[in-house]
């Protein structure tokens, strides 16, 4: 059986009094396997990934991280260095090269993967001595990738990754998933990019207002597609409830 890396029991959050954002999710993750979490805009992806970080004040009933179980909000050092993070909004200092920025995360770990090695994993060898300030949006995301693997994490949390990659970058970044999930890495992935849960994801847990409403493997999910005719993008609008909206759009 499959290592559970991270096991969340009715997590639930709220930013404001009142206002749930998560409500009472449950999420698992084994070594070596991709999960895809879905879902509209402002559906609580982001806010998941905090909650199990414990970068917000979250609270379930049960939280179990490399089989410990956790307390409110702290997580110990040694467990947070086995998880690579790779948010949607990251500031890396603007004057230091991508070697340095490299050279100075891997430091912060016991056997980081070699920075040449994370230099060639990422396509940034030709960009090694240019300045994060200096960056592209998509030379920026590669590096932050490059920078949540650099602890040779057993797990990866990787809110929209491939945000603003051109298609080479995007490939490259699904041939690194890959490697990972073989390393045995369990790997949460948030995207809205659907041809990217189809290449990546072995499951698809999808959040509608902060709960999850559909949660299926890859395989399921594309054999209902299959046998109702209709392409995965149409499958998941119906999953969402947002068919006949786009529909209605079209007429
Ligand atoms: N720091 C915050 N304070 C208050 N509300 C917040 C905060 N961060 C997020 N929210 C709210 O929580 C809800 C969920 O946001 P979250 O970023 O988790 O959604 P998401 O599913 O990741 O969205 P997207 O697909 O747009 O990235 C939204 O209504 C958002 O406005």
């Amino acid at each position: 059986m499959q290592d559970t890396l991270i096991e969340a029991i009715a997590l639930r959050h709220a930013y404001q009094a009142g206002k749930p954002v998560l409500n009472d999710v449950n999420l698992a993750i084994k070594a070596g396997e991709v999960v895809a979490v879905l879902g509209p805009n402002g559906t609580g992806k982001t806010t998941l990934i905090h909650a199990l970080l414990g970068s917000v004040a979250a609270q379930f009933e049960q939280l179990t991280l490399f089989g410990e179980r956790q307390h409110g909000q702290h997580r110990k050092r040694a467990l947070q260095r086995q998880i690579g993070v790779m948010m949607q909004v990251a500031g890396l200092t603007a004057n230091l090269t991508v070697t340095e920025q490299l050279t100075l995360f891997a430091s912060y770990y016991g056997t980081p993967i070699p920075v040449p090695e994370l230099l060639q994993r990422f396509a940034l060898t030709e960009l090694a001595t240019t300045q994060f300030g200096n960056l592209s949006g998509g030379q920026r995301q590669r590096l932050l990738f490059a920078i949540a693997v650099c602890g040779a994490p057993k797990l990866v949390f990787l809110d929209e990754p491939s945000l603003g990659m051109d298609i080479t970058a995007r490939h490259l970044m699904w041939q690194q998933v890959k490697w990972l999930r073989q390393q045995g890495c369990g790997v949460l992935l948030t995207t809205h990019y659907l041809e990217e849960v189809v290449a990546l994801a072995d499951r698809v847990v999808v959040l509608g207002h902060g709960s999850v409403t559909t949660e299926l493997s890859m395989d399921v999910f594309k054999a209902q597609a299959a046998h109702a005719d209709i392409s995965i993008e149409q499958h998941y609008l119906t999953l969402i409830g947002a068919q006949q909206h786009v529909d209605d759009l079209s007429e």
